[in-house]
């Protein structure tokens, strides 16, 4: 795989994404999707840089909500339950103190870079959700749910063995189910 293509592609959805989107039918369209997983444990994240924001539906969600966190290159995210309080980890990222219990998520907001309809995702190219999402889904399966502004649309992303594909994707424009036609 080209990584200067790759790398091309994440600059562009990273411009992209800055133009924003409607912040209220994202939030309604998201709060749909997870309308039936309610009682599920639900992996958010702390947005940042312009990130789609996933916040209002873990606060509405009634089940634990548990945030990623980085513990090394190269090594999956693990989740920590979020009670409110969180602390800076490295890369920007803001995630929930040690002595919060670590969780085994079902469902997964997913932050991403782009995406494309096949359900193809570039993230910031650490490969944390895919290693993540591999070793989720080796357990039992989740359901991996993309998060974006519908401007962060990538025509077709390249894809790599190791890259894990998403369930569903939500945008301000609606939601998208890559498997169907
Ligand atoms: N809000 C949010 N939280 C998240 C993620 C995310 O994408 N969004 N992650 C998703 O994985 C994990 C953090 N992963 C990250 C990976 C790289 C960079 C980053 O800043 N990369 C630099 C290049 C660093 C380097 O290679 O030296 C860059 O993009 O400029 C940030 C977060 C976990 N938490
Ligand atoms: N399960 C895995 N095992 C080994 N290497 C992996 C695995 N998943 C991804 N990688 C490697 O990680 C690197 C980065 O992957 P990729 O460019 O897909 O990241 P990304 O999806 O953009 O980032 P992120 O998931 O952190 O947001 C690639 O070189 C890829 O080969």
């Amino acid at each position: 795989m080209d990584p200067d293509l790759k790398a091309a592609l994440r600059r562009e959805a990273l411009t992209a994404r800055r133009q924003g989107g409607d912040d209220a039918a994202l939030a309604g369209n998201l709060a749909q999707v997870l309308a039936p997983h309610g009682d599920k444990v639900l992996a958010g994240y702390w947005p940042m840089r312009g990130e789609a924001d996933p916040r209002p539906a873990m606060v509405a969600h009634a089940a634990p909500v548990c945030l990623p966190v980085v513990l090394g290159p190269a090594r999956p995210l693990v989740f920590r339950r979020y009670d409110g309080r969180l602390e800076t980890g490295s890369f920007g990222t803001s995630h929930p103190p040690p002595d919060c219990p670590e969780l085994q998520p079902q469902v997964l907001i997913v932050p991403l870079a782009g995406y494309d309809l096949a359900g193809n995702r570039l993230g910031y190219g650490g490969g944390f959700y895919d290693r993540t999402l591999q070793a989720l889904r080796a357990v039992s399966p989740v359901l991996a749910i993309g998060l974006a502004y519908a401007v962060q649309e990538i025509r077709l992303i390249p894809v790599e063995p190791t890259d894990e594909p998403l369930d569903l994707i939500v945008t301000d424009r609606g939601i998208l189910h890559p498997g169907e036609k």
